[in-house]
Protein backbone atom coordinates (compact mmCIF):
# COMPACT_ATOMS: atom_id res chain seq x y z
CA UNK A 1 0.00 0.00 0.00
CA UNK A 2 1.30 3.45 -0.96
CA UNK A 3 0.14 6.69 0.89
CA UNK A 4 -0.02 9.62 -0.84
CA UNK A 5 -0.80 12.80 0.75
CA UNK A 6 -1.64 16.31 -1.14
CA UNK A 7 -0.34 19.30 0.23
CA UNK A 8 -2.62 21.74 -0.40
CA UNK A 9 -6.05 20.41 -2.10
CA UNK A 10 -7.12 23.04 -3.94
CA UNK A 11 -8.42 22.90 -7.86
CA UNK A 12 -5.46 20.71 -8.93
CA UNK A 13 -5.46 19.05 -5.81
CA UNK A 14 -8.75 18.09 -5.48
CA UNK A 15 -8.92 16.96 -9.20
CA UNK A 16 -5.62 14.82 -8.51
CA UNK A 17 -7.57 12.92 -5.24
CA UNK A 18 -10.70 12.41 -7.04
CA UNK A 19 -9.45 11.20 -10.27
CA UNK A 20 -7.20 9.02 -7.91
CA UNK A 21 -10.31 7.64 -6.38
CA UNK A 22 -12.13 7.50 -9.52
CA UNK A 23 -9.18 5.28 -10.52
CA UNK A 24 -9.59 2.94 -7.96
CA UNK A 25 -7.27 3.40 -5.57
CA UNK A 26 -8.53 3.38 -1.69
CA UNK A 27 -9.85 6.16 -0.09
CA UNK A 28 -7.34 4.84 3.49
CA UNK A 29 -4.84 6.06 0.70
CA UNK A 30 -4.93 8.66 0.62
CA UNK A 31 -4.81 12.11 2.95
CA UNK A 32 -4.99 15.84 2.59
CA UNK A 33 -3.27 18.82 3.87
CA UNK A 34 -5.30 22.28 3.44
CA UNK A 35 -4.54 26.02 5.12
CA UNK A 36 -8.33 25.90 6.28
CA UNK A 37 -9.69 23.46 8.57
CA UNK A 38 -13.44 24.05 6.96
CA UNK A 39 -11.83 23.07 3.34
CA UNK A 40 -9.71 20.04 4.87
CA UNK A 41 -12.98 18.85 6.35
CA UNK A 42 -15.23 19.11 3.65
CA UNK A 43 -13.09 17.25 1.21
CA UNK A 44 -12.62 14.37 3.99
CA UNK A 45 -16.54 14.60 4.09
CA UNK A 46 -16.77 14.62 0.16
CA UNK A 47 -14.24 11.86 -0.37
CA UNK A 48 -14.34 9.86 2.15
CA UNK A 49 -10.38 10.62 2.92
CA UNK A 50 -7.84 11.27 6.05
CA UNK A 51 -7.25 14.97 6.49
CA UNK A 52 -4.52 15.93 8.39
CA UNK A 53 -1.56 18.65 8.89
CA UNK A 54 2.14 18.58 7.62
CA UNK A 55 3.74 16.45 10.31
CA UNK A 56 0.69 14.17 9.88
CA UNK A 57 1.18 13.94 6.57
CA UNK A 58 4.53 13.73 6.47
CA UNK A 59 4.95 10.63 9.02
CA UNK A 60 1.87 8.91 7.23
CA UNK A 61 2.78 9.18 3.44
CA UNK A 62 4.92 7.64 1.55
CA UNK A 63 4.49 10.48 -1.45
CA UNK A 64 4.10 14.17 -0.67
CA UNK A 65 2.01 15.60 -3.71
CA UNK A 66 2.87 19.06 -3.05
CA UNK A 67 0.08 21.36 -4.77
CA UNK A 68 0.12 24.86 -3.14
CA UNK A 69 0.83 28.43 -5.52
CA UNK A 70 4.21 28.52 -6.05
CA UNK A 71 3.69 31.65 -4.08
CA UNK A 72 3.05 29.86 -0.80
CA UNK A 73 5.88 27.14 -1.34
CA UNK A 74 8.22 28.43 1.07
CA UNK A 75 6.14 28.83 4.66
CA UNK A 76 5.24 24.92 3.58
CA UNK A 77 8.66 23.77 2.84
CA UNK A 78 9.80 25.36 6.01
CA UNK A 79 7.18 23.67 8.25
CA UNK A 80 8.21 20.18 5.75
CA UNK A 81 11.82 19.98 6.15
CA UNK A 82 12.44 19.31 9.91
CA UNK A 83 9.44 16.40 9.27
CA UNK A 84 9.83 14.86 6.26
CA UNK A 85 11.06 11.43 6.79
CA UNK A 86 14.03 10.43 4.20
CA UNK A 87 13.44 8.71 1.55
CA UNK A 88 9.70 10.09 1.11
CA UNK A 89 9.17 11.13 -3.02
CA UNK A 90 8.35 14.71 -3.02
CA UNK A 91 5.58 15.25 -6.38
CA UNK A 92 5.73 18.91 -6.73
CA UNK A 93 2.64 20.11 -9.75
CA UNK A 94 3.86 23.51 -8.74
CA UNK A 95 4.07 26.02 -11.79
CA UNK A 96 7.78 27.17 -12.29
CA UNK A 97 9.53 25.44 -9.32
CA UNK A 98 12.42 23.71 -10.25
CA UNK A 99 13.18 20.39 -8.21
CA UNK A 100 16.45 22.29 -7.09
CA UNK A 101 14.37 24.15 -4.60
CA UNK A 102 13.05 21.34 -3.06
CA UNK A 103 16.46 19.53 -2.83
CA UNK A 104 17.76 22.73 -1.53
CA UNK A 105 15.30 23.68 1.12
CA UNK A 106 14.55 19.53 2.17
CA UNK A 107 17.05 17.20 4.06
CA UNK A 108 19.88 15.82 1.16
CA UNK A 109 19.00 12.85 -0.97
CA UNK A 110 15.26 13.87 -1.14
CA UNK A 111 14.05 12.36 -4.07
CA UNK A 112 11.46 15.17 -6.02
CA UNK A 113 9.70 14.42 -9.37
CA UNK A 114 8.38 17.93 -10.83
CA UNK A 115 5.21 17.08 -12.79
CA UNK A 116 3.04 19.49 -14.87
CA UNK A 117 -0.67 18.14 -15.07
CA UNK A 118 -3.78 19.53 -16.30
CA UNK A 119 -7.50 20.50 -14.72
CA UNK A 120 -8.85 17.79 -17.55
CA UNK A 121 -7.91 15.56 -14.78
CA UNK A 122 -11.24 15.98 -13.22
CA UNK A 123 -13.06 13.91 -16.35
CA UNK A 124 -9.50 11.16 -16.89
CA UNK A 125 -8.08 13.33 -19.36
CA UNK A 126 -5.29 14.94 -17.95
CA UNK A 127 -2.01 15.92 -19.65
CA UNK A 128 0.91 15.33 -17.16
CA UNK A 129 4.31 16.04 -18.16
CA UNK A 130 6.93 14.51 -15.64
CA UNK A 131 10.58 15.06 -14.90
CA UNK A 132 13.47 13.67 -12.25
CA UNK A 133 14.90 15.37 -9.82
CA UNK A 134 18.59 14.58 -9.11
CA UNK A 135 17.84 11.88 -6.56
CA UNK A 136 14.69 10.60 -8.02
CA UNK A 137 15.13 6.80 -9.51
CA UNK A 138 13.70 4.93 -12.44
CA UNK A 139 11.46 3.85 -9.81
CA UNK A 140 10.44 6.85 -8.53
CA UNK A 141 9.43 8.15 -11.89
CA UNK A 142 7.61 4.57 -12.55
CA UNK A 143 5.13 5.07 -9.50
CA UNK A 144 4.84 8.46 -10.56
CA UNK A 145 3.90 7.58 -14.26
CA UNK A 146 1.84 4.84 -12.60
CA UNK A 147 -0.32 7.34 -10.39
CA UNK A 148 -1.19 9.59 -13.29
CA UNK A 149 -2.06 7.29 -15.68
CA UNK A 150 -5.18 6.76 -13.95
CA UNK A 151 -6.20 9.97 -14.62
CA UNK A 152 -5.02 10.97 -18.12
CA UNK A 153 -2.03 10.98 -20.51
CA UNK A 154 1.66 11.04 -19.00
CA UNK A 155 5.08 12.17 -20.94
CA UNK A 156 8.51 12.40 -20.03
CA UNK A 157 10.24 15.67 -20.45
CA UNK A 158 13.14 16.68 -19.62
CA UNK A 159 13.20 19.20 -16.55
CA UNK A 160 14.68 21.78 -18.86
CA UNK A 161 11.48 21.45 -21.32
CA UNK A 162 9.29 22.27 -18.42
CA UNK A 163 8.53 25.59 -18.12
CA UNK A 164 7.52 25.60 -21.78
CA UNK A 165 4.94 22.46 -21.33
CA UNK A 166 3.46 24.70 -18.18
CA UNK A 167 2.93 27.19 -20.64
CA UNK A 168 1.49 24.40 -23.79
CA UNK A 169 -0.52 21.98 -21.83
CA UNK A 170 -0.65 23.47 -18.23
CA UNK A 171 -2.11 26.65 -19.22
CA UNK A 172 -3.52 24.91 -21.99
CA UNK A 173 -6.96 24.01 -21.15
CA UNK A 174 -7.86 27.53 -20.78
CA UNK A 175 -7.03 28.61 -24.06
CA UNK A 176 -9.44 26.45 -25.61
CA UNK A 177 -12.49 27.42 -22.56
CA UNK A 178 -11.32 31.09 -24.01
CA UNK A 179 -11.76 30.16 -27.62
CA UNK A 180 -15.07 28.54 -26.44
CA UNK A 181 -16.46 31.50 -24.46
CA UNK A 182 -16.04 33.56 -27.52
CA UNK A 183 -17.53 31.96 -29.81
CA UNK A 184 -20.39 31.19 -27.90
CA UNK A 185 -20.85 35.30 -28.05
CA UNK A 186 -20.28 35.49 -31.53
CA UNK A 187 -23.68 33.03 -31.71
CA UNK A 188 -25.12 35.96 -29.44
CA UNK A 189 -24.20 38.55 -32.24
CA UNK A 190 -25.59 36.43 -34.73
CA UNK A 191 -28.74 36.29 -32.60
CA UNK A 192 -29.25 32.68 -31.92
CA UNK A 193 -30.09 32.13 -27.90
CA UNK A 194 -27.46 31.60 -25.57
CA UNK A 195 -28.16 27.67 -24.94
CA UNK A 196 -28.39 26.82 -28.14
CA UNK A 197 -25.08 28.81 -29.10
CA UNK A 198 -23.42 26.91 -26.15
CA UNK A 199 -24.63 23.33 -27.38
CA UNK A 200 -23.57 24.20 -30.96
CA UNK A 201 -20.26 25.35 -29.67
CA UNK A 202 -19.81 22.89 -27.12
CA UNK A 203 -20.09 19.84 -29.43
CA UNK A 204 -18.21 21.32 -32.14
CA UNK A 205 -15.13 21.33 -29.82
CA UNK A 206 -15.77 17.32 -28.30
CA UNK A 207 -16.27 16.51 -31.94
CA UNK A 208 -13.00 18.33 -33.45
CA UNK A 209 -10.98 16.81 -30.20
CA UNK A 210 -12.24 13.27 -30.64
CA UNK A 211 -10.85 13.77 -34.69
CA UNK A 212 -7.63 15.27 -33.63
CA UNK A 213 -7.38 12.56 -30.87
CA UNK A 214 -7.66 9.65 -33.71
CA UNK A 215 -3.76 11.19 -34.43
CA UNK A 216 -3.95 9.82 -38.15
CA UNK A 217 -4.19 13.56 -40.03
CA UNK A 218 -2.90 16.76 -39.42
CA UNK A 219 -5.07 19.73 -38.06
CA UNK A 220 -4.48 21.29 -41.23
CA UNK A 221 -5.92 18.29 -43.37
CA UNK A 222 -8.93 18.24 -40.83
CA UNK A 223 -9.28 22.25 -41.00
CA UNK A 224 -8.60 21.96 -45.10
CA UNK A 225 -11.43 19.57 -45.17
CA UNK A 226 -13.89 22.29 -43.49
CA UNK A 227 -12.69 24.82 -45.51
CA UNK A 228 -14.98 24.98 -48.83
CA UNK A 229 -13.32 27.15 -51.99
CA UNK A 230 -14.67 30.11 -52.12
CA UNK A 231 -17.38 29.09 -48.96
CA UNK A 232 -17.99 30.48 -45.48
CA UNK A 233 -14.79 28.95 -43.60
CA UNK A 234 -12.41 30.45 -45.79
CA UNK A 235 -13.78 34.07 -45.43
CA UNK A 236 -13.74 33.47 -41.23
CA UNK A 237 -10.05 31.61 -41.66
CA UNK A 238 -9.01 35.44 -43.52
CA UNK A 239 -10.97 37.06 -40.69
CA UNK A 240 -8.79 35.48 -38.09
CA UNK A 241 -5.46 35.87 -40.09
CA UNK A 242 -6.11 39.67 -40.55
CA UNK A 243 -6.37 40.02 -36.88
CA UNK A 244 -3.32 38.01 -36.18
CA UNK A 245 -4.49 35.31 -34.25
CA UNK A 246 -1.73 32.53 -35.03
CA UNK A 247 0.56 35.20 -33.56
CA UNK A 248 -1.34 36.02 -30.96
CA UNK A 249 -1.30 31.95 -29.71
CA UNK A 250 2.14 32.61 -30.49
CA UNK A 251 2.84 35.36 -28.21
CA UNK A 252 0.75 34.10 -25.23
CA UNK A 253 2.22 30.44 -25.02
CA UNK A 254 5.73 32.21 -25.36
CA UNK A 255 4.79 34.71 -22.12
CA UNK A 256 3.16 31.69 -20.41
CA UNK A 257 6.68 30.29 -20.67
CA UNK A 258 8.37 33.14 -19.84
CA UNK A 259 5.92 33.70 -16.37
CA UNK A 260 7.12 30.36 -15.57
CA UNK A 261 10.35 30.70 -15.54
CA UNK A 262 9.92 34.19 -13.51
CA UNK A 263 7.68 31.80 -10.82
CA UNK A 264 10.79 29.67 -10.69
CA UNK A 265 13.57 32.52 -10.18
CA UNK A 266 11.47 34.05 -7.37
CA UNK A 267 12.81 31.92 -5.07
CA UNK A 268 16.37 31.05 -6.58
CA UNK A 269 17.90 33.42 -3.69
CA UNK A 270 15.96 32.35 -0.66
N1 LIG B 1 -5.07 25.09 -11.73
C1 LIG B 1 -4.42 24.53 -12.74
O1 LIG B 1 -4.94 24.41 -13.88
C2 LIG B 1 -3.05 23.99 -12.55
C3 LIG B 1 -2.32 24.28 -11.42
N2 LIG B 1 -1.04 23.79 -11.29
C4 LIG B 1 -0.26 24.09 -10.10
O2 LIG B 1 -0.92 23.51 -9.01
C5 LIG B 1 -0.71 24.31 -7.85
C6 LIG B 1 -2.04 24.60 -7.21
O3 LIG B 1 -2.85 25.35 -8.12
P1 LIG B 1 -4.43 25.46 -7.88
O4 LIG B 1 -4.95 24.15 -7.45
O5 LIG B 1 -4.94 26.12 -9.07
O6 LIG B 1 -4.42 26.49 -6.64
P2 LIG B 1 -5.44 26.56 -5.44
O7 LIG B 1 -5.22 27.89 -4.80
O8 LIG B 1 -6.81 26.20 -5.90
O9 LIG B 1 -4.94 25.40 -4.44
C7 LIG B 1 -3.90 25.52 -3.54
C8 LIG B 1 -4.44 25.16 -2.19
O10 LIG B 1 -3.38 25.04 -1.26
C9 LIG B 1 -3.76 25.66 -0.04
N3 LIG B 1 -2.55 25.98 0.71
C10 LIG B 1 -1.69 27.02 0.58
N4 LIG B 1 -0.67 26.92 1.45
C11 LIG B 1 -0.86 25.78 2.14
C12 LIG B 1 -0.13 25.12 3.16
N5 LIG B 1 0.98 25.62 3.67
N6 LIG B 1 -0.63 23.95 3.65
C13 LIG B 1 -1.76 23.42 3.15
N7 LIG B 1 -2.51 24.00 2.17
C14 LIG B 1 -2.06 25.16 1.67
C15 LIG B 1 -4.54 26.84 -0.50
O11 LIG B 1 -5.30 27.41 0.54
P3 LIG B 1 -5.87 28.94 0.36
O12 LIG B 1 -7.13 28.79 -0.39
O13 LIG B 1 -6.03 29.39 1.75
O14 LIG B 1 -4.84 29.71 -0.40
C16 LIG B 1 -5.38 26.22 -1.61
O15 LIG B 1 -6.54 25.58 -1.12
C17 LIG B 1 0.01 25.57 -8.31
O16 LIG B 1 1.35 25.50 -7.94
C18 LIG B 1 -0.14 25.57 -9.81
O17 LIG B 1 0.97 26.13 -10.45
C19 LIG B 1 -0.48 22.96 -12.22
C20 LIG B 1 -1.17 22.65 -13.34
C21 LIG B 1 -2.49 23.15 -13.63
O1 LIG C 1 -1.92 29.61 -14.26
C1 LIG C 1 -1.12 28.94 -13.60
O2 LIG C 1 -0.11 29.48 -13.09
C2 LIG C 1 -1.33 27.46 -13.40
C3 LIG C 1 -0.18 26.66 -13.90
C4 LIG C 1 -0.66 26.00 -15.13
C5 LIG C 1 -2.08 26.24 -15.13
N1 LIG C 1 -2.45 27.00 -14.16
Amino acid sequence: MTTIAVLGAGKIGEALLSGLLRGGRAADELLCTERHPGRAAELSERYGIGAVDVPGAAQRADVLVVAVKPQDIEPLLDELAPVIKPGTLVVSLCAGLPTALYERRLPEGTPVVRVMPNTPMVVGEAMSAISAGRYATAEHLDLVEELLRTVGKVARVPEGQQDAVTALSGSGPAYFFYLVEAMIDAGILLGIPRDLSTTLIIQSAIGAAQMLDRNDQHPVILREAVTSPAGTTIMAIRELEKHGVRAALLAAIEAARDRSVELGQAHEAE
